[in-house]
């Protein structure tokens, strides 16, 4: 079965037009059945991740609304779970709604003997919302983590350094906060551009990679993980499940990616939902023998922020400094590992995060900026497995890339509407047609600039020119 080719009305909207996360019924307290998904009577409520889980929510703080009902498990749902496997990475489903007691005591027994580092990468502003202080409450409670960093970036002050410090004191000596627009780290960043090694582009990929430098510093730390800190309604179930895949001695990944639904009252993803799903299945089109489009498109959310990795990976993996970050991952990955060591992990909650502009007319900002740093991170990545663009690739990719979003939309509209959600057809429309302009410019760019602004080199490449540059970081944090 080649996704896309089937119309799928899901739960939780899937956002590739694969097959649904869930099929069956549910009951609501009152007893009446229905399908999955409909016993709750609000849609917005399902932002809630806790209502999924069995419990009766009488003050649901993401809606408020969810009092009188409940929601079996997974397990005790009527009907077959979703166990789609794609072709060429491992997907682990949210199959039995486990616990995050068991969880987390399957997660301590595989680390006695195996350290994992927690990278957080975030600006000064989302340090100080609401979802920063839920992450420091529930990452207090995660013992398994052997070592915290906050790469903090976007944060000129020294106030900004100093609070972070003091919201992070919960977590221990385990946490330290890696102050990227520091006097310190700056000055070793020069040390790095001096000698030819480009570091100078600030952002969340350079926040990343220093992270990485410094973990790799500490030769206990085996898996790297990695998540967002403007996540609404964090808990650490999210964590245990990015983690275990990676630790867990009974299995051998290299590299997990997360997926879920980002839904509340309507559907949100709207890069990957409007430009990436459908311009994959043009790449398909074009290149049908390229296995690496196929790979990409094995990915229930490719743009999804978090992800584990193993040392060597961190090691090895170049970092993007611009919105091509996540694709250039993903890239890197199927460069440098077999697709049987990838997998990608259901994190069995909706995501509800922070939202940008997505306005026509602002090229360098909003998800405009990020729709054109992908598409020319994938265009690169392409060119340098020996694809050939001339200008009609990107005319005739264009083309296709129209067509198969407006299939995509009459897929989305319909999935929206037995699910109860608000879908705004007209602005979808919109929004393809901006992305559809962004198909050609990016080719614009890639054409005067294949190689384009590179990638951070990796840390093999810094630590052979920089033996201690490492260990230098770390001290530098301390
Ligand atoms: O994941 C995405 O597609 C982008 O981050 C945009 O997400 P949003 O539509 O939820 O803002």
């Amino acid at each position: 079965m080649r996704y896309g080719d089937i119309q799928t009305y899901s739960p939780y909207a899937d956002t590739n037009g694969f097959p649904p996360k869930s099929f069956g019924f549910e009951k609501s307290i009152d007893g009446t059945i229905g399908p999955v998904g409909t016993s709750i009577s609000s849609s917005i409520c399902i932002i809630c991740t806790r209502c999924r889980y069995d419990d009766i929510r009488s003050n649901c703080f993401a809606c408020g609304i969810g009092a009188g009902k409940t929601r079996l498990s997974t397990m005790e749902q009527v009907g077959m779970p979703d166990f789609y496997q794609h072709d060429m990475i491992t997907t682990i489903h949210d199959l039995r709604s486990a616990k995050l007691d068991n969880l987390e005591s399957m997660l301590r027994e595989s680390t006695r003997n195996h350290d994992i580092g927690l990278v957080l990468p975030v600006t000064a502003s989302d340090m100080r919302a609401e979802p920063f202080d839920v992450i420091v409450r529930e990452l207090a409670q995660a013992d398994y983590i052997a070592s915290i960093v906050v790469s903090l970036g976007v944060a000129p002050d020294q106030s900004d350094y100093d609070e972070t410090c003091a919201k992070i004191a919960p977590l221990g000596d385990r946490a330290k906060v890696l102050w990227t627009d520091g006097p310190e780290v700056q000055g070793l960043y020069n040390e790095l551009i001096e000698s030819g090694i480009d570091v100078s582009v600030p952002g969340k990929g350079r926040s990343v990679w220093t992270a990485f430098g410094y973990l790799l510093d500490d030769p206990d730390i085996e898996t790297f993980v990695l998540h967002d800190c403007d996540i609404v309604d964090y808990d650490r179930q999210l964590l245990t499940r990015l983690c275990l895949p990676m630790v867990h001695p009974g299995l051998d990944f290299e590299f997990c990616k997360a997926y879920y639904a980002r839904v509340t009252d309507r559907m949100h993803g709207r890069v990957v939902r409007l430009l990436v799903a459908p311009l994959l299945r043009a790449l398909m089109q074009c290149f049908p023998e390229n296995q690496f489009v196929r790979f990409l498109g094995n990915f229930r959310y490719p743009l999804s922020g978090e992800f584990s990795l193993t040392r060597n990976l961190a090691r090895t993996n170049r970092v993007a400094s611009d919105w091509g970050l996540e694709v250039g991952t993903l890239a890197d990955v199927y460069r440098n590992t077999s697709h049987k060591r990838v997998c990608q992990v259901d994190l069995a909650r909706l995501y509800e995060h922070k939202h940008q502009t997505l306005a026509v007319d602002q090229p360098s900002s909003g998800l405009i900026k990020m729709a054109l740093d992908i598409l020319t991170t994938i265009y690169r990545t392409l060119a340098s497995q020996g694809i050939v663009f001339g200008e009609s690739t990107f005319v005739t990719l264009r083309a296709s890339f129209l067509r198969i979003a407006q299939d995509c939309i009459r897929q989305y509209a319909a999935d929206a509407r037995v699910n109860s959600l608000k879908y705004d057809r007209h602005s979808e429309e919109m929004a393809i047609e901006a992305f559809a302009q962004c198909v050609t410019q990016a080719g614009e760019i890639f054409a005067a600039d294949p190689s384009g602004n590179p990638s951070i080199p990796n840390w093999t490449r810094v630590r052979a020119a920089f033996p201690d540059f490492t260990s230098r970081l770390r001290e530098t944090v301390k």
